[in-house]
């Protein structure tokens, strides 16, 4: 199974940017990772945040494959331990899915379309991220679990 983790805009604050680069650094060594940029609407048109809230769930449904996994991160989702986490993620592995697709929302969120189309909703916490500082975060948990999963000792030092 190959892991995705699409994104809306390019990662523009550096110390995130390094944060990404050097967990998925890791996690690579424990499962096929693609992180996939959806091109930033706002720096190009003047959309009220309805329309680009649109636009954006039409840009990310372009990219879904009819056999992908769609799995939103959203803060409404199910919450996990990184336990758990790790479990559900060894559960997709084992299910025969080939790509296991995750979607962090623009600043403004999901579309409704795109929330229709999804098969989960994962929540980080209850707390609410940017759509910069959240790609690190759960790089850092995807790596977590995989070292989970292959019982190393990360999650427990
Ligand atoms: C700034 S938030 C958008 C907040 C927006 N008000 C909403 O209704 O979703 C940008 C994106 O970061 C992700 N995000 C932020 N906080 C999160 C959390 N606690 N758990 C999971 N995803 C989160 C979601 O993908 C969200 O679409």
């Amino acid at each position: 199974m190959k892991i995705t983790l699409l994104v809306i805009g390019k990662t523009d604050k550096e110390f995130v940017k390094k944060g990404i680069e050097e967990y998925q650094k890791r996690l690579v060594h424990y499962i096929p990772f693609e992180l996939k940029i959806i091109p930033d609407l706002k720096s190009t048109k003047n959309l009220s945040e309805a329309q680009q809230k649109q636009k954006e769930g039409d840009l990310i449904l372009g990219k879904i494959e009819a056999s992908d996994c769609l799995i939103l991160l959203d803060e409404n989702g199910k919450e996990y331990s990184s336990a758990a986490f790790s479990n559900y993620l060894e559960k997709k592995m084992i299910s025969g899915i080939k790509n296991l697709v995750f979607v962090i929302g623009g600043p403004y969120g999901f579309s409704e379309e795109v929330y229709k189309k999804a098969q989960g909703k994962v929540s980080l916490s209850k707390m609410t991220f940017s759509h910069q500082m959240i790609r690190m975060i759960f790089v850092e948990q995807l790596y977590r679990a995989m070292t989970i999963i292959k019982g190393e000792p990360y999650h427990h030092v």
